[in-house]
């Protein structure tokens, strides 16, 4: 039987940033200004630590400077605003990504809504998801752009397309459906509270996969559509994504791998988003 192709997430990733340092580097010769990601972290998640540092190495690699405010657990929901609010009105900060998930004391709508919208390069303000949800200018977030990119990498035209959105977290399942919405496919979401048969019977419709749930092999292979494009867009200890990759690779005809799929291309996209940030504020 013949098995799908993988979708290299992390050979395109590295283009794209290849591209975003040659573009740093011309906004510094031509204007002296270095873009600049600020990472905030609250807390000590070991796995949240571990994605920001992989932030602020990329950045740097990209010629990106990286200013990073790790916050106690404890921090309150009103002294994270004051850091973002600070960080919104310092003009040598470009970008401002806030690490989630937070403690469950912290209003994250609040703490999100307190970044600069011309700043928001991860895309989780109210102001980007509108803009987004309808196609205007703004930054996506970073997964959901990622996730678009991928697919017209490897000439997935999601338009007429059945897609099955598996998720509906702020940060990733909500908006990849309304970039898919936006490229006209017809968007069904499944999430943590639809009946195992029913999201069985929406895999089995859809042309294109999309899980985001955070579930370790909650989409069965069994239920992959022969021919269907599957993206795991989940992010589990031990690197396991959301699909049952081996059964989903019998039947699809393009697959994401978990590691080396999706993940680095949500770093690239917030690193080439940094530095259009940079140009637009720096009106280069
Ligand atoms: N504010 C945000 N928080 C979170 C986001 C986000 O986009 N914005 N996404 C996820 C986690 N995440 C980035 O923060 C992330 C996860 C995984 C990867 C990645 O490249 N993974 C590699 C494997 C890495 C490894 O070796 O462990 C891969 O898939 O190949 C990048 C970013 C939740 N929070």
């Amino acid at each position: 039987m013949s098995q799908a192709t993988l979708m290299d997430g992390t050979g395109l990733a590295r283009r794209i940033v290849e591209e975003t340092a040659q573009q740093a580097a011309d906004l510094t010769a031509r204007t002296g200004v270095t873009p600049c990601l600020a990472t905030v972290l609250v807390g000590e998640d070991p796995a949240s630590v571990t994605y920001v540092r992989m932030k602020q190495n990329r950045s740097r690699k990209a010629g990106i400077v990286s200013r990073h405010v790790s916050l106690p657990a404890a921090t309150t929901t009103a002294e994270l605003i004051g850091t973002l609010t600070e960080l919104s009105a310092d003009p040598t900060v470009h970008g401002i990504l806030l690490q989630h998930p937070m403690g469950h004391h912290i209003d994250e709508r609040a703490a999100f809504e307190a970044i600069a919208p011309e700043k928001d390069v991860d895309g989780v303000t109210l102001a980007s998801f509108s803009a987004m949800s309808f196609g205007l200018p703004g930054f996506s977030s970073c997964t959901p752009g990622g996730i678009m990119r991928l697919l017209d990498a490897y000439d997935v035209d999601p338009a007429g397309k059945r897609a099955v959105v598996v998720g509906r977290s702020a940060i990733l399942g909500r908006p990849v459906g309304m970039l898919l919405l936006g490229r006209d496919a017809t968007v069904t979401y499944c999430h943590s509270r639809t009946p195992a048969a029913d999201l069985s019977s929406a895999v089995r419709e859809a042309d294109i996969v999309v899980a985001a749930v955070g579930r370790p092999r909650l989409v069965r292979g069994e239920d992959i559509k022969p021919g269907a494009v599957v993206v795991d867009a989940g992010y589990n200890a031990g690197n396991v994504g959301d699909v049952d990759f081996d059964g989903a690779r019998e039947r699809a005809s393009l697959i994401t791998p978990v590691p080396g799929g999706v993940g680095p291309m949500t770093i690239a996209t917030l690193l080439s988003q940094t530095v259009e940030a940079a140009v637009r504020q720096t009106g280069a």
